[in-house]
């Protein structure tokens, strides 16, 4: 490890290598979780007629403070054109919600506010205001045509499929997924459906970490073990960086004598920096190869991998699916009082209390993963030797 350098130069430097990946068209049922590379602009108002917002009967509302008997002279659906309402007084339309006003109707009545007096006829029962407008959903009250309804960079979660289907995007024009892969390493790690011997221990980190990734929209394509030995693992490890874009290292990239990880990677690609003055996960590491694929050695440690995770991985891969809101974070007030470390920056699991400020969660250290349930996220504390007291506001990042 060469000298630590701070965290804010460790993103700017990883920040650097993000170059966009390509736009690509994808079907929008399979597009969920993807960043829009495209304003999705309205093809019509919205709504884009005037329609019935409760079932009932749509008349005139001159009539109704006449308070008189209607007459029903029609049925309107939606699905179905635009009718008239005839223009004898106290005629009626029967109306259902999403159908267009017929046209001479000025307000729609739900049944609950009448009764029936024959087949075709019935009186108003409520005392309720009937005035002009009610009920009526009126054509581009939301949006006109032609407004962007949802801006490039947008993240498509399930309220922008929908707007997205309601504009005509069958393939809107979305980030190329990288190809992500995550290698863990170590003697000592066996599969997870394992009953471990007294020195082994089931891996987790690769779960934790696709996990995160997974739910923030980017699937890994490929998980694989390296050995400690490093002759039989070394040409593994070249073939699958050979195959990806992203590859994401956990564990063997401290001083150990088996950590073999960060010179192998000297060697094939050039190192940006190692070593981080944080805690947790000092050793983090980052190099980039000379095909444009980039590599993150996380530290092994549980604790480490997720918060190196979060922290500078998700950013990365914001930055170049060209996510928009990926540069904002947000600030959280401290509920209790905080020291931070005198030279590391410190992230610091949390909860949220009522009011929404942060109780600081601390793990016992970074291989105590099992305390991270029930924490939100990390506050991100700069080095400095004054104890913190609640009220100061801090940058914070979610779990996935
Ligand atoms: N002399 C020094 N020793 C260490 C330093 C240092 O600066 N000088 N840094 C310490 C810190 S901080 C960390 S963090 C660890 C990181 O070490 P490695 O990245 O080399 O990770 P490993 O040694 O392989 O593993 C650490 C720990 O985590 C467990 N582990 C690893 N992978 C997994 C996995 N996939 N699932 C679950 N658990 C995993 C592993 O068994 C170890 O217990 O180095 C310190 N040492
Ligand atoms: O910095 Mo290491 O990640 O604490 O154990």
């Amino acid at each position: 490890m060469k000298a630590l350098i701070s965290s804010s130069e460790a993103s700017k430097l990883i920040l650097a290598e993000a170059q966009a990946t390509p736009s690509i068209r994808c079907p929008l049922n399979r597009a969920a979780g993807r960043i829009l590379r495209e304003d999705i602009v309205a093809d019509r108002d919205l709504p884009p007629f005037d329609r019935a917002m409760m079932d009932g009967y749509a008349i005139r509302t001159q009539n109704a403070e006449a308070k008189a008997d209607f007459v029903v002279t029609g049925q309107a659906f939606a699905g179905s054109p635009q009718i008239t309402l005839s223009e004898a007084t106290s005629s009626a339309i029967e109306i259902m919600t999403g159908a267009p006003i017929p046209q001479g109707a000025d307000a729609v009545i739900p049944y609950e506010w009448t009764k029936s007096t024959s087949n075709d006829a019935f009186t108003l029962t409520s005392n309720e205001p009937v005035s002009s407008g009610l009920y009526i959903h009126r054509r581009a009250s939301d949006y006109p045509n032609g407004t962007v309804l949802v801006k490039k960079g947008t993240r498509l979660g399930p309220a922008e499929a929908g707007i997205a289907a309601s504009c005509g995007y069958a393939e809107p024009i979305v980030n190329q997924l990288p190809r992500i892969a995550i290698l863990g390493s170590g003697d000592e790690l066996v599969p997870v459906e394992t009953n471990p011997e007294p020195h082994q221990i089931r891996q987790s980190n690769a779960f934790a970490v696709e996990n995160a990734l997974a739910n923030a929209g980017y699937p890994v394509g490929k998980v694989a073990f390296l050995s400690d030995d490093e002759s039989a693992a070394r040409p593994e490890l070249e073939a699958i960086i050979g195959e990806s874009d992203i590859i994401i290292i956990s564990g063997a990239v401290s001083k150990g004598r088996k950590d073999w990880v960060p010179n192998a990677l000297n060697s094939i690609a050039e190192n940006r920096f190692h070593g981080v003055a944080q805690r947790p996960g000092k050793p983090l590491g980052f190099w980039k190869h000379k095909d444009g694929s980039v590599i993150f050695g996380l530290p092994g440690n549980p604790v480490s991998s997720l918060v190196g995770t979060h922290r500078y991985i998700l950013p990365y891969l914001n930055a170049i699916a060209g996510k928009s809101e990926s540069t904002i974070i947000q600030n959280v007030c401290l509920a209790a009082t905080v020291q931070p470390l005198p030279k590391l920056t410190f992230f610091l699991p949390f909860r949220f209390n009522n009011d929404g400020n942060a109780i600081p969660a601390p793990v016992n250290n970074s291989g105590d993963y099992a305390s991270l349930t029930g924490t939100v996220g990390f506050l991100e504390i700069p080095a400095g030797d004054k104890t913190h007291q609640p009220g100061e506001t801090f940058p914070y990042y979610l779990w996935t």
